[in-house]
């Protein structure tokens, strides 16, 4: 656990940061937020140091950050920021092995740490010998990212790590960050401008104004209860459709109201079932379950016997992701409802935007 205590920084006149307090949860993503120069980095580099508070304390654990070796702390700390940092002579394996090397761990140990971070960030071992230049944005993250958790920090800071890549590989590296931290549960404080990205990742939500903790909570209170008008305004108009990024897809899949078969099926058999559903689309698995396309059943004027064809290219939508993923990936579609798959595509029901607008509902009603 990490508390701020009354902490102020001045640089020279400019109050950067005023008499903030606040207690960051052990084991969770806090997100700081805020418009630029609201004294977010500043309150990040306070917390390893890069900066020292004018004011206040700052403790970790219990003991102040004060009383320790700052270049201790430091090392003991991991830090992401924008472009990563890596050193550009530097091949991946020296980049991630800087710090173990700093601290004395011998090389087995590191080689070891080194194959087993690539691996969590989803990179392999070709990467070891790449240079950050050869990479792409994402890649060059995954490798910040790795760096970062070397020698398995439990604190990692992390400043716009995501602000460069652009959306749609930016919402892949946030996916990719959170079933990381799932598996690791470090203490992550992350600094970001991007609402969007508070929501998604936060666990809480801290909300600067000139140098101010305007409201640190929740994610869910900060949507639903946000403490003012400056709040208000930064979550934006939509702010029922951002919190569909709370509700997973898992809670919301029905398994009636359609019709499925599988693609040995005889089509006279298939054009029934269809018909007598009223349904002009069918889904359509294998045997084991796993998602093939849709029938479609079609007639013409030339000839009024129906007939099926079948679509493949499908768009469907994952158990684990979330409602707000799921609600444009409907509007991009122009679809009102889609199938749901799990790992291997297998096929596990439908969502329909039927039971979206009822959650924007209920929210309102609430
Ligand atoms: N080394 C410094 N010397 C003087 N003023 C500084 C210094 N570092 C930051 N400041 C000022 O302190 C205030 C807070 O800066 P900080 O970088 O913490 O803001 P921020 O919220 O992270 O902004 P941004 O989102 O633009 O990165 C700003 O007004 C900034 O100009």
């Amino acid at each position: 656990m990490i508390e701020l205590k009354r902490v102020t920084k001045r640089f020279d006149k400019k109050l950067a940061v005023q008499d903030l307090s606040m207690t960051i949860e052990q084991g969770k993503i806090t997100m700081l937020i805020g418009p630029s120069g609201c004294g977010k980095t500043t309150t990040l580099k306070m917390i390893n140091r890069l900066i020292d508070a004018t004011e206040g304390d700052i403790t970790i654990s219990g003991r102040s950050i004060y009383d320790l070796d700052a270049v201790q702390l430091r090392r003991s700390i991991g830090y992401v920021i924008q472009e990563t940092g890596l050193f550009p002579h530097m091949d991946v394996f020296t980049n991630i092995a800087m710090v173990p090397r700093l601290i004395g761990w011998d090389e087995r140990k590191i080689k070891n740490r080194v194959d087993e971070l690539l691996h969590l960030v989803t990179l392999n071992g070709s990467y070891v010998h790449k240079y950050p230049l050869q990479l792409s944005g994402g890649e060059r993250q995954r490798v910040g990212l790795a760096r970062a958790l070397a020698a398995d920090p439990e604190i990692l800071l992390m400043d716009e790590p995501f602000g460069a890549i652009d959306p749609i590989n930016r919402s892949r590296l946030h996916d990719s960050f959170l079933s990381i931290q799932e598996k690791i549960e470090k203490t992550i404080v992350f600094v970001t401008h991007d609402i969007n990205e508070a929501i998604k990742l936060g666990d809480k939500i801290a909300i600067m104004q000139n140098g101010n903790l305007v409201q640190y909570d929740n994610v869910n209170n900060i949507l639903y209860e946000p403490e003012n008008k400056f709040v208000e305004k930064l979550l934006g108009h939509d702010r029922n459709i951002k919190a569909l990024v709370l509700k997973k897809n898992k809670d919301y899949i029905v398994t009636t109201g359609y019709v499925q078969v599988h693609k040995a099926d005889k089509p006279e058999a298939v054009i029934r079932k269809m018909e007598e559903k009223g349904k002009r689309v069918a889904i359509v698995t294998d045997s084991d379950e796993k998602f093939l396309g849709l029938f479609a059943l079609e007639k013409s004027r030339k000839d009024p016997q129906p007939h099926l064809s079948f679509i493949d290219n499908v768009v469907t939508v994952e158990k684990n992701n979330n409602l707000q993923e799921t609600f444009s990936l409907m509007i991009d579609a122009g679809e009102s409802s889609l199938p749901v798959v799990t790992e291997g595509n297998r096929f596990v029901g439908a969502i329909n935007l039927e039971d979206i607008f009822n959650e924007f509902k209920k929210a309102q009603e609430d």
